[in-house]
């Protein structure tokens, strides 16, 4: 048996669809949303992430704004980077494309980023609500993952889910989002410093893994029948290598590739961020 395909592209189509119909709304009452992106330095993996992005915006109608600084850039114009696009009515929301290099500060970055502009729910503000329930822009990843596993109708009402990673753009938040009564899943967060992964994610009726080990996750680990997202990924020699080693196909039932998989719906839920933002600018222009 080989497990069903989660086809991140084709349900990234699907969004980018409903996507350009709510930004022609946008248009037709004088709106056009804007993503901002600032990029430090000239690490490949970002800027081909960030080209990604653009070209996105491009299929859906948004404009693109983009900061690109140097690899040696100061805390001041990173800074002055922000605050830029803080002011910028042309620019809805946007993001600081992570790692920064290591003399800059991602949390202080983070941090300046406007709440209502920040369009990948990593700003304290929009964390803390998320940890209240209470309305906020939800971080694309996770939200890309639990979209997929909805689309491909996998149960997350009392399942069991296995998160491998507790990185702040998923590990962490998602459990956030599936232990909401909405999805009302069972999570278990695991790390570097978990003492026996096999047996936490052999109990899992998902396994979310975003560690961004090369093939962690073996097929020995894994229930039969399991869904298997595969979301870290690895530049090695031979490519783009997920966290989920190819014989998991074999065990589980249903597996997301990378790539392929949530890569192209971080994507397409950094835009619904963007797209969401400039509805509640409209909303709210309305109500006065
Ligand atoms: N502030 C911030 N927000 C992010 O959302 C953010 C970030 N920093 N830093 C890096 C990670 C990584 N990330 C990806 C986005 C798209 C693909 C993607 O589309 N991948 C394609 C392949 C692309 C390729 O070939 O390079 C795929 O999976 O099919 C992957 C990874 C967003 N991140």
């Amino acid at each position: 048996m080989t497990a069903i395909r989660l086809d991140g592209k084709l349900t990234r189509d699907e969004i980018f669809t409903d996507l350009s119909a709510r930004v022609a709304r946008l248009n037709a009452a004088g709106i056009t949303p804007g993503l901002g992106t600032v990029l430090v330095g000239d690490d490949p993996g970002s800027h081909s992430y960030v080209k990604g992005k653009h070209s996105d915006c491009a299929k859906v109608g948004i404009a693109s704004i983009r900061k690109d600084l140097p690899a040696d850039a100061t805390t001041e114009q990173l800074n002055a980077a922000i605050d830029e696009l803080n002011a910028d009515p042309a620019c809805t929301g946007y993001i600081v494309q992570l790692p920064l290099p290591k003399h800059l500060d991602e949390n202080a970055a983070l941090e300046r980023i406007a709440p209502e502009k920040d369009a990948d729910g990593l700003h304290p503000i929009n964390l803390g609500r998320l940890v209240l329930g209470k309305e906020s822009t939800l971080p694309c990843t996770p939200r890309g993952v639990i979209h997929l596993l909805r689309r491909y109708d996998i149960p997350l009402d009392g399942a069991r889910v296995t998160v491998v990673g507790r990185g702040v753009t998923i590990g962490r938040p998602i459990g956030l989002l599936l232990t909401r009564r909405s999805e009302n899943a069972t999570v278990t967060l695991c790390h570097t410093g978990t003492r026996d992964l096999a047996a936490e994610v052999s109990r899992a009726d998902i396994v979310v893994a975003a560690a961004g080990v090369p093939h962690l996750i073996t097929p020995d680990m894994v229930k039969p029948g399991a869904a298997v997202i595969d979301v870290g990924v690895s530049r090695t020699e031979a490519g783009l290598t997920g966290d989920v080693h190819p014989d998991v196909w074999e065990v589980a039932g249903a597996v997301s590739p990378n790539p392929g998989g949530v890569g192209p719906l971080t994507r397409a839920f950094l835009l619904a961020n963007v797209v969401e933002r400039a509805e509640a600018q409209l909303a709210a222009a309305e109500g006065e």
